[in-house]
């Protein structure tokens, strides 16, 4: 990021009280409207924090809850919104309403498909899932539309566990068909022999927090448990002394297996033919993950062979099930409908923590526990602030200076900063460029969750590159730059000598500046707007624009002269808090020492 060697930058305050001096990073800096950011802590999971979008909501917006939850949680959602409850809707009739409600709050109950988020026609800002599992949210499509979807992550943890080893035990023991024997009038106490837990080997499948929780259970009636989980830490197993092994060896050892990993392409029927013929003959199966994640006509034929000697299931591929569906009907089948998270504490639990995190996703702050879009922690962002402030303005500021506007097809971002590579996340100042690229040339609404697949769409291609600074790495960053490649611009001005229009900035006092235009030095507050003019470098210019302006009621910030040497070419930025008429661009522009000039919107 080299200085044209002999340019100079001359700068006039308008007044040095002109601006608060007290605003500094730790101030609330009015960040653009769609970007509001609230860096307060969030009560659990604070690792998991992630910027998000309010929907510049100025009315009160609408949440559709479209299926049961807790009183808690509707009570919170009413403090801040119209809530409109309708349960049981056909898909035709939620996407027929979707149109009309900023959120939607949903179980496992309903499809959240593309469809919805076509229909909602961009007003649906935030999908909440009141639980774990996303399998029923067309999270690509949620982020193609720029909506937020965030859930509930933690508040059924126990009670799915607590289901697992409900389902484990009453299997074993064979507790659902001896209570149908007995009711039916019989007393057969010689069918209903079960098998003992202690001293078996039970495999977890998935050791997240269910399934740890569930081992940390098991191990308490004395079973020996294993667990596969591709992604789990083995200190976190080893704590609870449990072995992580792989998925064969946790098949093929197994007196029990339970599972507790999400449905997703990867587990899809993860359990089928080929796997349970390397399981051990007579092992119990117990499922309270997603139907989907076992192939259920290979489990029926398992069942009837006898590798499988019983299933406990919560869950179905198909929910509900069919009423003739073999596998509910066999006899060594034990079935739940979908009943792990159903205790009423898990339920008051989930309706907060799904109001929690709906409302403030709808107020712009930042949502723990959100599913489709980068997170970013919180002391990270408090520190990156300005800096989103900054990279959004340039982004902005460097799309007008392009003849034409959207040809923009090539984008390289330079961050120079004293920071290590891994101690900058430059994700959420790239969508904030990108934010700043794509809205002033479109309708399209950018966020944090759409910006990368919105770049990608319109064919914008954004390479970052880093430069390490000397000095101390206090603050995260020292300049951006952004280039735009290819094109030509209505400021020629803004060209650098390498021949792409160029604008960089930096934070000065919490407060973006814009400091550098093509090779021009300038530094003016990125506030209002700006006017940049290029001219011969003479006495009295700066009285003369500022007395046009003056005349015109605009009043001006900030000025600045970048120039190349005294008395040769220089570029005068000034900000201004009105937005001048055309008359009185047209006077800046007849003053004869302009060569050319641009009025740029911030
Ligand atoms: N029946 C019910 O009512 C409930 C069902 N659930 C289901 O349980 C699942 C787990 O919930 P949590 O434990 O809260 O989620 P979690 O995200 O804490 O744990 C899931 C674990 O599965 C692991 N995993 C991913 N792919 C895997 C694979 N191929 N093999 C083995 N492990 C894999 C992950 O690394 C993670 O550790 C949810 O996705 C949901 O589908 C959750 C709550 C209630
Ligand atoms: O949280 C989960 O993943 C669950 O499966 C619970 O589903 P539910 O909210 O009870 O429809």
């Amino acid at each position: 990021m080299a200085a044209t060697s002999a340019s100079q930058t001359a700068t006039l305050h308008k007044s040095s009280s002109f601006r608060n001096p007290s605003l500094s990073l730790s101030s609330k800096l009015p960040l653009p409207s769609l970007f509001r950011v609230n860096v307060t802590q969030r009560r659990r999971d604070t690792k998991r924090l992630v910027l998000v979008v309010s929907a510049g909501l100025d009315a009160k917006p609408t949440v559709l809850v479209a299926e049961k939850l807790g009183e808690a949680g509707l009570n919170l959602l009413k403090d801040f919104a119209n809530v409109d409850c309708s349960y049981n809707l056909s898909p035709e009739e939620l996407c027929t309403k979707i149109s009309l409600c900023d959120a939607l709050i949903v179980r496992s109950g309903t499809k959240v498909s593309r469809e919805v988020f076509e229909s909602s026609g961009g007003r649906l800002k935030v999908v909440g899932r009141a639980g774990v599992g996303i399998d029923n949210v067309d999270l690509a499509a949620a982020t193609e539309h720029g909506c937020l979807v965030v859930n509930a992550p933690t508040a059924n943890t126990v009670a799915a566990a607590e289901h697992g080893i409900a389902l484990l035990a009453a299997m074993a023991r064979n507790v659902a068909q001896a209570d149908a024997s007995v009711k039916a009038g019989k007393w057969q106490r010689n069918k209903y022999v079960g098998v003992s837990l202690v001293g078996k080997t039970l495999a977890v499948m998935g050791f997240g927090k269910v399934g740890s929780e569930v081992a940390r259970r098991a191990k308490g009636l004395g079973m020996h448990v294993i667990a596969h989980d591709p992604y789990a830490p083995a200190d976190r197993a080893r704590a609870i002394g449990v072995d992580l092994v792989s998925f064969d060896e946790a098949i093929s050892k197994a007196d029990f297996i339970s599972l507790h990993m999400p449905l997703t392409p990867s587990t899809n029927k993860i359990l089928n033919e080929e796997t349970f013929a390397k399981m051990k003959k007579g092992v119990r199966i117990v499922n309270v993950a997603r139907g989907g994640v076992i192939d259920e006509d290979a489990l029926v034929k398992a069942l009837d062979s006898g590798i499988v000697a019983q299933a406990a299931l919560d869950v179905f591929t198909v929910e509900p099930p069919a009423q003739d569906s073999k596998l509910v009907r066999h006899e060594k089948v034990t079935a739940t409908p979908h009943l792990g998270a159903s205790t009423m504490e898990a339920q008051e639990g989930v309706a907060i923590e799904i109001a929690e995190a709906v409302v403030g996703a709808l107020r712009g702050e930042l949502a723990a526990t959100a599913v489709n879009a980068p997170m970013v922690p919180a002391e990270v962002l408090t520190e990156l602030k300005p800096f989103v402030e900054l990279a959004e303005k340039l982004g902005r500021l460097a799309v007008q200076l392009v003849a034409g506007g959207s040809g923009v097809k090539t984008v390289k971002v330079t961050y120079a900063s004293a920071r290590a590579p891994d101690d900058l996340d430059t994700r959420l100042l790239r969508a904030m460029i990108t934010k700043g690229l794509i809205e002033p040339i479109s309708s399209v609404f950018v966020n944090l969750v759409n910006a990368d697949f919105t770049a990608k769409q319109r064919g914008l291609r954004i390479s970052e590159e880093r430069i390490l600074l000397d000095g101390s790495p206090e603050s995260p960053l020292d300049v951006i730059e952004v280039q735009i490649a290819n094109v030509e611009s209505k400021f020629a001005s803004a060209i650098s000598e390498s021949g792409e229009i160029k604008v960089a900035g930096r934070v000065k006092d919490g407060i973006p500046h814009l400091t550098k235009v093509g090779s021009f030095e300038v530094d003016v507050s990125l506030e209002g707007s700006i006017i940049l003019c290029r001219q011969v470098d003479q006495p009295g210019m700066i009285g003369n624009v500022g007395s046009i302006l003056g005349e015109e009621n605009v009043n001006v910030s900030f000025m600045s002269v970048g120039r190349i040497a005294p008395r040769k070419q220089a570029v005068m930025a000034i900000g201004v808090d009105e937005q001048p008429s055309k008359s009185c661009l047209k006077r800046i522009g007849e003053i004869p020492a302009i060569e050319e000039f641009v009025f740029l919107k911030l």
